[in-house]
């Protein structure tokens, strides 16, 4: 199911979802309800184990909410777009693979947001990234404020936040708001290659880790480690359980059924 502002295509074990809504790739209501379709279809689709999120074109990534959506003035326009922002972008936090951010160029607002509810972002050289919200008298409604400064800390974030700085992909990597680097024109490529690397996991054993490891950041170890032993036991009633250490064992390649 492709739509016009989110373009959909599958190869193998992965979804390459581009967000394509020229000349920023902009997000309207339209576009964000469209992501949020397209991850609850992957979502329901077993063969999918990975995602890759980037922006049609060379410039853009996403320069995040089409500010002329809020030229008016409008409060209930506001509280809409809020809502419809934070349904998306947890619907892309909570898919049960895993999301990759090929950031191919400028991820503004809430362009890096989206990246940040992803899981892993690749960013290219020529990538330029902010929270530049307030600089247009917005602030970031859609997870900025608390995943930037999770990833970061809090210095960095403020800086980005409260400060409008902009950075560029080499600072990004060094703060570790994003784990790599590539050369202009390969993030696509780049997490293709993660996302095949993803599809020689256990599926069910990914989605686990990726509960616990949210449930770690959302909530507190005491409840995450205990949830830890029960999802590992969990596990055993799994095909791919048994499978994944029998294909060890007998020296050969698993073959998963994501159940
Ligand atoms: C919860 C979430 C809230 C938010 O996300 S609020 C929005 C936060 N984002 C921003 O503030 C970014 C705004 N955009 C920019 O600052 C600049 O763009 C860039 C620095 C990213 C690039 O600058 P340059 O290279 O000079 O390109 P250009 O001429 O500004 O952009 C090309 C066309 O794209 C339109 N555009 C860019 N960003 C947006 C946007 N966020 N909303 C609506 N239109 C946008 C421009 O206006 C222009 O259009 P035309 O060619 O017709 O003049």
């Amino acid at each position: 199911m492709s739509s016009a502002q989110i373009k959909l295509e599958k190869r193998g074990h992965t979804a390459i979802l581009t967000m394509s809504n020229p000349p920023a790739n902009t997000w309207t209501k339209e576009t964000l309800t469209a992501l949020k379709e397209q991850v609850e279809a992957l979502n329901a689709d077993k063969d999918i184990f990975a995602l890759v999120l980037t922006g049609e074109g060379e410039k853009f990534f996403s320069a995040g909410a089409d500010l002329n959506v809020f030229a008016s003035g409008d409060k209930g326009v506001a509280a809409q777009m809020s809502q419809v922002f934070g349904a998306a972008f947890e619907t892309l936090s909570d898919f049960r693979g895993v999301s990759i951010a090929a950031i191919n160029g400028f991820a503004m607002g809430g362009g890096l947001e989206v990246a940040l509810a992803c899981d892993i972002r690749i960013a290219e050289e020529q990538a330029q990234m902010a929270l530049p919200e307030a600089k247009v008298g917005l602030l970031p409604c859609a997870g900025g404020t608390q995943n930037l400064a999770l990833l970061v800390g809090e210095g960095w974030a403020k800086r980005m936040i409260l400060c409008g700085e902009r950075i560029k992909a080499d600072k990004a990597h060094s703060i570790g708001l994003i784990e790599e680097v590539v050369g202009s024109g390969e993030s696509l490529d780049k997490a293709l290659a993660l996302a095949e690397q993803v599809g020689e996991q256990s599926p069910v054993a990914v989605s686990y880790c990726k509960t616990l490891i949210q449930q770690g950041r959302h909530g507190d170890i005491r409840s995450a480690l205990p949830l830890e032993r029960e999802l590992f036991v969990k596990l055993f009633d799994t095909q791919d359980q048994t499978e994944g250490v029998n294909a060890f064992l007998e020296k050969r390649k698993a073959k998963w059924v994501n159940g």
